[in-house]
This record gives C-alpha cells, sequence and structure tokens, in this order.
C-alpha cells in the first residue's frame, strides 16, 4: 500500500531517518578522488517509471545542506512528474563544490556514475549546468537527457520552463484578479538565470512593469538593457509594493521572515522548494490570501521537454503543447484549493498522489 509523506521538514541525524521522513527510495553518495567530484543522487518514487530530474551544482556550506537540498528536490519532481501526467518517478542530483570545478573528467566521472544505476535516474539540467555539460556526461551514459538539439536532444529545458510558469502565473493571476491579463502589472523575477531571463520577456511582452533582481551585476545589466526591466537590490525586494512576486532562484523564499513583508497579491515563479516548510507556509500563504501557484506544478515545462526528449521522436511543438495544460492545472488546483480551503500546495500534492497511487495499482502484477 503507498503512503504520502508529507512531513516536510527532513530529519536529521540518522540517514534513514531524513529519508523515510519523505518517502524517498534509495540515496546514492559518489565520490572520486582525481577529480574530487562530490555527488549526491536521490530517487524519491519509481511507481511511475525511473526517476529523472536535473543536477544541481552549488557550493553547499555542509554536507547536510546538500542532503536536504537533494532529498527536497528529488521529492517536488515525484509530484511535478505525476501532476503533469509524465510516466516517469522524481530523482535528483547534486555536485558539491564550486561550478569551476567541472571539467571533462570530473562531469564524466559522474556520467559513469549515474550509469552505474542502470537506468533508475536519468540526469538533466538544474541551476549551474548547462547542455555542453549533458554532452560530457553523454560520454559514459545514455541516461542523460537536455543535449543540444544537434545531437538529437531536446535543447536547453529552459525557455519551457519560462513558458509554463508564464501561462502558470497567468492563471494565478486570473484566480487573484478576475483576468488574466499582465498588462501593468507589478511584477518582481528573483534571479534572472537560465529561466528567470525568458520569463522576464514574456512579461515585458506583455506590458507588464517588471522588476528584476540577482546577485551578479553583469546579468543584470545585460537583462535590464535587453527588456528595459527595473533593476532592484536583492535585499529589499521583499518590502516592496508589488503585485506578483516569481521566485527564480533558489527555494525557501517563502518563510516566517518574508511573508509577513510581502506586499503581493500572487507568488508564482518558476524556483524549486520555494516554501521552506510546505504545511506551514502554505497554510500562512492562504490565510494572508495570497494567491500561491504551486511551483512544482507551473515550472514543469522543463521536465516536460526532457521527458519528452526521453521518449523519443522529440518534437518541440507537441512539447509546448503539452506544456500549454499547466494553465488549466492550476487553475483547477486554485479552485480546488479555493471550494476546500486548504492550501494550493497540497492541493496539488493530493492530486499529483492521487494519479501516483492510481497508477501503482495498475502496475501490479496480473
Ligand atoms: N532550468 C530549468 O529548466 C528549471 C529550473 N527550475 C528551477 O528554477 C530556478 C532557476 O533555475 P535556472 O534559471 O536554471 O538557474 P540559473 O542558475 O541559471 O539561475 C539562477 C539565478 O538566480 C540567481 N540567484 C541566486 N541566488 C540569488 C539570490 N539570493 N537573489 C537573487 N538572485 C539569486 C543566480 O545568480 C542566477 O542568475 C531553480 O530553483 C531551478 O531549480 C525548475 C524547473 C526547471
Ligand atoms: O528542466 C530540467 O532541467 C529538468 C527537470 C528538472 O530538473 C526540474 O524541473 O527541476
Amino acid at each position: 500500500m503507498l503512503e504520502i509523506k508529507t512531513e516536510e521538514k527532513v530529519r536529521e541525524g540518522s540517514i534513514y531517518g531524513q529519508i523515510t521522513s519523505l518517502g524517498h527510495e534509495q540515496l546514492v553518495v559518489c565520490y572520486d578522488e582525481p577529480t574530487g567530484l562530490k555527488a549526491i543522487i536521490a530517487i524519491h518514487n519509481t511507481v511511475l517509471g525511473p526517476a529523472l530530474g536535473g543536477t544541481r551544482m552549488w557550493n553547499y556550506t555542509s554536507e547536510a545542506e546538500a542532503i536536504t537540498d537533494v532529498l527536497r528536490l528529488s521529492r517536488g519532481m515525484t509530484f511535478k512528474a505525476a501532476i503533469s501526467g509524465l510516466n516517469i518517478g522524481g530523482g535528483k542530483a547534486v555536485l558539491i563544490g564550486d561550478p569551476k570545478l567541472k571539467n571533462e573528467a570530473y562531469l564524466r566521472r559522474f556520467g559513469k556514475f549515474i550509469n552505474s544505476l542502470g537506468g533508475r535516474y536519468i540526469t538533466a539540467e538544474d541551476v549551474n549546468m548547462k547542455t555542453s555539460d549533458m554532452e560530457y556526461i553523454a560520454m559514459e551514459t545514455k541516461y542523460v537527457t537536455g543535449l543540444p538539439e544537434v545531437r538529437g536532444g531536446g535543447g536547453d529545458p529552459s525557455p519551457v520552463t519560462a513558458y509554463g510558469t508564464y501561462l502558470g502565473m497567468k492563471s494565478a493571476a486570473k484566480k487573484a484578479y478576475g483576468s488574466d491579463s499582465l498588462t501593468g502589472k507589478k511584477i518582481i523575477v528573483q534571479g534572472i538565470g537560465q529561466v528567470g531571463k525568458y520569463l522576464v520577456e514574456y512579461l515585458v511582452k506583455e506590458n507588464a512593469h517588471v522588476f528584476i533582481t540577482d546577485i551578479f551585476e553583469d546579468r543584470l545589466k545585460q537583462v535590464s538593457k535587453d527588456t528595459g526591466a527595473t533593476v532592484v537590490d536583492p535585499n529589499v525586494i521583499y518590502d516592496l509594493e508589488m503585485d506578483i512576486y516569481a521566485p527564480c532562484a533558489l527555494g525557501a523564499t517563502v518563510n516566517d521572515q518574508t511573508i509577513d513583508r510581502l506586499k503581493c497579491q500572487v507568488i508564482a515563479g518558476a524556483a524549486n522548494n520555494q516554501l521552506q516548510d510546505e504545511a506551514v507556509h502554505g497554510k500562512m500563504l492562504l490565510e494572508k490570501g495570497i494567491t500561491y501557484a504551486p511551483d512544482f506544478l507551473i515550472n514543469a515545462g522543463g521536465l516536460i521537454n526532457v521527458y519528452a526528449e526521453f521518449v523519443g521522436g522529440y518534437n518541440r511543438d507537441l512539447t509546448y503543447k503539452h506544456a500549454e495544460k499547466i494553465y488549466d492545472i492550476c487553475t483547477s488546483i486554485l479552485d480546488k484549493s479555493e471550494k476546500e480551503n486548504i492550501p494550493s500546495q497540497q492541493a496539488a500534492t493530493e492530486m499529483a498522489w492521487n494519479r501516483i497511487e492510481a497508477i501503482g495499482k495498475v502496475k501490479l502484477p496480473y
């Protein structure tokens, strides 16, 4: 019998305590001395299929921080795949260290570790990983997606992620304002990396009043020059008068410290794991009347893209068509949240889990 694990806080201390608190199947710790590779792969749930999810490279301050991140990220992938109607499970990998450590040998060694899992985990891009990195990984394993189109892949998944996030934001705006038009709305995009910069383009095109922030000044200058968006300091963004907050950097920015300060009516962005604690902060947003577009639902475009590549016969138009469904799914989740007076993240998780349970039964042996 499958059981949904909703405990959001990763139990610290024992490894089994941590992986069982969120319902994971497997946690793989990889090390290679010559290249300095330190990788952790988390496989959350494979009821719907092998675990697919990107690799994040980050200079984590501790091993515990990296483990918590990979556990939370991989769990989100399970729900993302399920709610998007994909036949894959949830997994994710993190590489511990300065992204400058990456080179051909390092990435190929990582590819070998992925290969050793025999297809239980399939990788793709996440923060600080690019299509060119996937090409090195692909030299050692076929369990990799997000390859360039010239190599038969689906290319960078970020534009599709941005498209889905944009549609999810429109759906949330419709719930909050009665219209999905973003024209004239004050929108702050936090993090203008691979996804954020494409999201800004959609918003500017719709004549929203777009503010951008990042920790990289050069990036800010460039995106501001290209799109006309207004640059704001990362430290003041939670206090700004705004309509929509779009977290597109790292997770956990919606927390005890920020919710009280936020003056927006809508939160809709691409970052994974935006709520520091799903149960606590989901409820706080509900009580404050902020419409929250569940992260794993509206940022599923990238997963939809790499899934199409994984299945084979990648077709960009069909992939965008699939990502378009995010608008309607988001609307139905926000309606369910309102009707049942439950946080939207909870409504989305329940919907995703229902599919996993139902298909899990279909897959039982005859
Ligand atoms: N790339 C994709 O297709 C997908 C990405 N995501 C999530 O979306 C988020 C962004 O992903 P990418 O754009 O690919 O990553 P990225 O690494 O290209 O961009 C992240 C940006 O956030 C900035 N940043 C980091 N900390 C910040 C802070 N405290 N304040 C302001 N800016 C900060 C970075 O400088 C960088 O420009 C991540 O949480 C990722 O997991 C989710 C689904 C798919
Ligand atoms: O978009 C990607 O790179 C793959 C999917 C993924 O890792 C994610 O949605 O977080």
